[in-house]
């Protein structure tokens, strides 16, 4: 099946490598604007298989994997949805010319490993970040650690994300454990870790920047208002917008966020990751696609981010204007359970302007994200109370 514009020129198909809960709102979004959508991913059933026009399970790490799919469905774009792809194969794609990858390979190849992105925006770029070193063995992260990271640090395995393989350490001996979690719980086994100081921050912000084309073909850099954000065991809780802060900081954020944007390139929507303090601020990390934390957009921008990233992948305009302010409280499985159902809907449906989005992931696990809690308010601690109270009502059981 082909579907585009009658006399249109432009391209039809997508293939999301990866198929969660960002991958469901891109499928949709791109899909209302006539684009045929195929998801990917390493297991059936995912979020935004659920919703594509048609889907294949591979393992997306193996590179001869992707390379044959991708020849199969020859899509005019690919969509990197999460970190642990093939990413040379990416690279060798885009280089035979027919098929773009979303926003480019090499931004794909540099943010999916820390050890790139770190090395371009600290190092070449000249951004303020943690002080960090990476580690191949336990002795070279020990000797890092001694020679000036200190205590508390971070250790995460190079390729990894939401957490996985990640912890703070807080003294000497509590750094094997640490060592030994990284090797063991990485989304795809560099064996690699990086370490970083801790960044003593007021807050952290997501800032949701668009790198799309106007009406004359010129790219622009568009900026939301930035995303704050709350963690556990690096994985997110809950997030609002706007975030208050100085103008200072929201300057600098934005010039930070323009320069690591510009240096990656390509069309597409980009999570810039920031730690902020007072008036200075830190870089972080970036994603080149949707960030969980900006699910919060589905109820406080005019266009959320996955809509922007769907406009901006094919060329049409963007408006990353708030519309109210709003927040966004994450539904966690609590369970370990392989077919799953939900109480509590009527109970966080009450909640004055709320609204659930459940992910239907086929299998909980008990920190795997099941759904997200949203709602609007005139102040952010409101929506923050409401979106809360929203996700708490709900409870993930074991179906049966
Ligand atoms: N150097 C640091 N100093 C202070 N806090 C940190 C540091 N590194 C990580 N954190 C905390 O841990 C969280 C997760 O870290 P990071 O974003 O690097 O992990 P991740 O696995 O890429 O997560 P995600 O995929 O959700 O973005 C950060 O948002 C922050 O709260
Ligand atoms: N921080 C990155 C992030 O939130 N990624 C989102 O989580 C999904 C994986 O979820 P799973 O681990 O539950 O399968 C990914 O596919 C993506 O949508
Ligand atoms: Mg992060």
């Amino acid at each position: 099946m082909k579907i585009g514009t009658p006399g249109s020129a432009s391209a039809t198909k997508a293939l999301l490598l990866g198929s969660g809960e960002l991958g469901k709102e891109v499928a949709i979004s791109l899909q209302r604007y006539g684009v045929e959508v195929i998801a990917v991913d390493r297991y059936p059933h995912a979020p935004a298989m659920q919703v594509a026009h048609r889907s294949h399970v591979i393992d997306m790490t193996d590179a001869d994997a992707v390379k044959t799919l991708i020849a199969a469905e020859k899509p005019d774009w690919v969509v990197p949805e999460i970190e642990a792809i093939a990413t040379a194969a990416l690279a060798e794609i885009e280089a035979a010319g027919d098929v773009k990858i979303v926003p480019n390979a090499r931004a794909i190849q540099l943010t999916m490993n820390r050890e790139g992105i770190r090395q371009l925006a600290a190092e070449e770029l000249g951004l303020p970040t943690s002080k960090y070193a990476f580690a191949e063995t336990y002795a070279q992260l020990e000797a890092a650690v001694d020679a000036g990271i200190g205590y508390p640090c971070f250790i995460k395995p190079t390729m990894s994300s939401s957490g996985k393989g990640q912890s703070m350490v807080k003294s000497a001996d509590q750094l094997q454990a640490a060592w030994d979690y990284a090797q063991a719980a990485g989304r795809a086994a560099t064996g690699k870790v990086i370490v970083e100081a801790k960044i003593e921050f007021d807050f952290e912000i997501t800032l949701l920047t668009v790198r799309a084309m106007d009406a004359e073909g010129q790219v622009g850099t568009h900026f939301c208002q930035p995303i704050g954000h709350v963690q556990e065991n690096g994985d997110y809780r809950e997030s609002w917008q706007p975030q208050p802060m100085s103008e200072k900081a929201v300057q600098l954020s934005q010039r930070i966020a323009a320069k690591v944007t510009e240096a990656l390139g390509g069309l597409g929507l980009f999570g810039v990751e920031l730690f902020v303090k007072g008036d200075d601020v830190w870089f972080s990390e970036v994603s080149p696609r949707p960030h969980d934390t900006g699910m919060v957009t589905m109820v406080s921008q005019v266009q959320n981010e996955f809509d922007l990233h769907a406009r901006a992948i094919l060329g049409l305009p963007v408006n990353t204007a708030l519309g109210k302010t709003g927040a966004s409280a994450v539904i966690l499985g609590g369970i370990d359970a392989k077919a799953v159902a939900y109480q509590g809907l009527n109970r966080a449906l009450a909640v004055p302007d709320s609204e659930i989005r459940l992910f239907g992931k086929p299998e909980a696990f008990v920190a795997r994200r099941m759904g997200v809690a949203l709602a609007t308010a005139d102040s952010v601690d409101e929506a923050r109370a409401k979106a809360v109270s929203a996700a708490n009502s709900i409870r993930v059981v074991e179906a049966g």
